[in-house]
């Protein structure tokens, strides 16, 4: 196997549940001889979704990375869940991957968790070409899923292959193949093999006249590239192959394009193509740019010795999977090279860390490839060793540091007390919350001492339930599990002008400060809260008191609302003037005096109760319209459009997601099982007054 960098490829698999990522990897490990059986979701035997949870539901639930080679190229694959709660193990992927394959449904075209995934792809600057799968179902519209990525997603498509035929065997006309418009040769596969064995033949002529209208698009987003295929064409000749190809890869890796190809993963069409493509469009680790990273840190502070090597090393840590032998660090080498047996440095904790193996990634974390020496820029690779770095860290050579950008996580939307059967448990679920939370960053769990009980957070009712699940089916613990509830935040319902003051008698000493606040709530309530400093120049409040009492004003924002002290959104304050005395105006005094002005502003400005609103969508034969939309009302939700997209009407609404428990299950019952859900976190909104009520005392 060729270990060159040029012919390395980091890439991702990303889309919308259900489109077919897995589908679609199976079929890339079997064609490349991986894999000698493919894998079927429907059956829980494939490679990626090896945990009971994940086969049980027949969903990707974790991660995985697959290893494979095509033509040239070395494949680091990994694919990814499309449920919005698990969107943090995308986010992670995205942030260390070179390139993606988006998959989109051909039936069901850009859904809601699509556009959050081109989206995140977008935040990471990641290459990506287009898989339109499913070409082999009832209503798979090729065109239509191609027309939606430009004003649905702000992608420039470009196709490079079209379907011959759509849908079934038993319709009319169904999918049989795909015509390459690159090479302009009509693809064509075996169903005895699974795909294995294509037959490439000319066009034929019914056929051509449509190749030709989308080649010509093909051609026109070359030449807006590439000079010399605009000259081809200006000379009325044909653009050569390798010129094409070059402006796409060019296109595809600066992102101003997306090629498309189609197919049908269950069936094995369509797939040699894209993994072609892989190779072809996507990245290398060296067509990307470095990524940049604060540097250097901490230049006085050396570890003994760094892997070494011409440039120094530096990973970030994207995966963590705990093991009782030792966590398996998930890692993505950035420059230089990583040894067996080395020591390195987490700038992030501030601390040396142990690299005792060093091993290749495969599938899961029972089955890894192989043990290897030594590692470097570009790679992917799993480490045993470190004990300090969490997701996101960075590894450095210790004389050179550098702190690459992390991994940013949405906050959690729902919580579930939890609590111990019996006292003896208390200990071992300590343990466990703790290695659940190190293995995902958008798991938290507060302990309240006083209850004796621990609050679990997460990203919404499924991550809660798979992680209840862990604790009683995986780990064997007796946990009681109370009611989940929504994650609440606080804000104000106005404007408030105050003065907060300290006037006090400590020792011999007469404390006073006075400092003039003022609140305003800012147009959107789930904003971070901002703090200012607006005091004129003249104000004689200077250095460190002046200091102090701004920092006070931002450590209470960072605390809790006067409510329920649950976390403050979308308020600006600042502070604008302020009096001192000759003597007593010291730093204390003037915390004193801005927990003081705080405190008022909270109350003078009304304390208001957030609840989390949802984006929900909903896609459905017409016949349930009626009934779903009249349902979501009565969960007070906001219809905010209805539109047909295909066969199906697609209903968006947007929803608090206090009414929303337990809805995928009620959309399915209002349905027969024909409409399907999803939701994301939008933002929040006021709570029904009845609901702030219960927690003013
Ligand atoms: N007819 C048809 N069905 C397909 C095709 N690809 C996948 N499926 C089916 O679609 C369902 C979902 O496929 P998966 O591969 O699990 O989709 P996924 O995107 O990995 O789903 P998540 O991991 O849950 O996000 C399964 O029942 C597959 O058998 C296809 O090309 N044609």
């Amino acid at each position: 196997m060729s270990t060159s960098i040029e012919t390395l490829r980091n890439i991702g698999i990303i889309a919308h549940i259900d489109a077919g990522k897995t589908t679609v990897t199976e079929r890339m490990l079997y064609l490349s001889g991986a894999k000698h059986r493919v894998g079927r979701v429907d059956h829980g035997t494939t490679d990626t979704d090896d945990d009971p949870e994940e086969q049980e539901r027949g969903i990707t639930i974790f991660s995985a990375c697959v290893k494979y080679n095509w033509n040239e190229f070395n494949v680091n694959l990994l694919d990814t869940p499309g449920h919005v709660d698990f969107t943090a193990e995308v986010e992670r992927c995205l942030r260390v991957l070179d390139g993606a394959v988006v998959v989109f449904s051909a039936r069901e075209g850009v859904e809601a968790q699509s556009e959050t995934v081109w989206r995140q792809a977008d935040r990471y600057h990641v290459p990506r070409i287009v898989f339109i799968n499913k070409m082999d179902r009832e209503g798979a519209n090729f065109e239509s899923v191609f027309n939606d990525i430009e004003p649905r997603l702000g992608g420039r498509p470009v196709a490079i292959e079209i379907p011959v035929g759509e849908g079934p065997t038993h319709v009319n006309d169904p999918f049989r193949g795909v015509i390459d418009l690159v090479e302009l040769k009509l693809l064509q596969f075996d169903p005895e093999t699974e795909g294995k064995e294509v037959t490439e033949t000319d066009i034929p002529d019914d056929l051509m006249d449509d190749a030709l209208l989308w080649r010509e698009q093909l051609i026109e987003a070359v030449c807006e590239i590439d000079e010399e295929a605009l000259g081809y064409v200006m000379e009325d000749q044909d653009v050569p192959i390798d010129v094409i190809r070059r402006a796409l890869r060019q296109g595809c890796i600066e992102r101003t394009l997306q090629p498309v190809l189609c197919g049908s993963a269950l069936h094995g069409i369509g797939v040699q193509p894209l993994m072609t493509a892989v190779g072809h469009y996507l990245p290398s680790p060296l067509d990307r740019p470095p990524v940049e990273g604060v540097l250097p840190k901490k230049p006085e502070k050396t570890v003994s010795r760094g892997p070494s090597d011409d440039e120094p090393f530096s990973a970030l840590v994207f995966k963590i999977l705990p093991a009782k032998t030792g966590d398996n660090y998930w890692i993505r080498i950035y420059s230089g090279s990583l040894k067996q047996n080395s020591r390195v440095f987490c700038p992030n904790r501030d601390k040396k860390e142990n690299i005792a193996q060093l091993w290749q990634i495969h599938a899961s974390k029972k089955d890894r490839d192989g043990q290897t020496e030594v590692l470097g820029a570009g790679d992917i690779c799993c480490v045993i060793g470190p004990r300090f770095a969490i997701t996101g860290d960075t590894l450095c050579d210790g004389k050179e540091q550098v702190e690459l950008p992390s991994i940013q996580f949405a906050d959690t939307v729902i919580s579930m007390a939890i609590e111990p059967e019996n006292t003896g448990d208390r200990k071992k679920l300590e343990e466990t919350l703790d290695m659940l939370r190190r293995q995902d960053p958008t798991f938290r769990a507060v302990e309240n001492e006083e209850l004796g009980q621990t609050l679990i957070s997460g990203m919404g009712e499924l991550h809660l339930e798979v992680i209840q699940h862990r604790l009683t089916r995986d780990f064997g613990l007796n946990v009681k599990f109370y009611k989940p509830r929504v994650n609440y935040r606080e804000t104000i319902g106005g404007t408030a002008d105050v003065v907060g003051q300290c006037n006090r008698q400590i020792g011999a000493t007469q404390m006073f400060a006075r400092l003039s606040v003022r609140v305003e709530p800012l147009p959107d309530a789930s904003a971070k809260t901002i703090v200012f400093d607006r005091l004129p120049p003249e104000c004689p409040l200077q250095g460190d008191v002046r200091h102090a009492a701004i920092q006070e004003l931002r450590d209470r924002a960072e605390g809790g609302g006067a409510l329920a002290g649950f976390p403050l959104s979308g308020l600006r304050i600042e502070a604008y003037d302020a009096e001192i005395h000759e003597e007593g105006s010291d730093e204390t005094a003037f915390r004193i005096a801005a927990g003081d002005a705080f405190d008022r502003a909270l109350e003078t400005a009304g304390p208001v109760l957030l609840e989390p609103v949802m984006k929900v969508e909903v896609t459905t034969p017409d016949d349930y319209m009626g009934e779903l939309v009249g349902d979501l009302q009565q969960r007070r939700a906001i219809i905010a459009a209805t539109e047909t997209r295909g066969a199906m009407t697609v209903i968006t609404a947007h929803a608090p997601l206090k009414e929303m428990f337990g809805y995928s299950g009620a959309v399915r019952s209002l349905s027969q099982g024909r409409a399907g859900s999803s939701m994301e976190p939008l933002g929040y909104q006021a709570a029904p007054k009845e609901d702030a009520e219960q927690f003013r005392y």
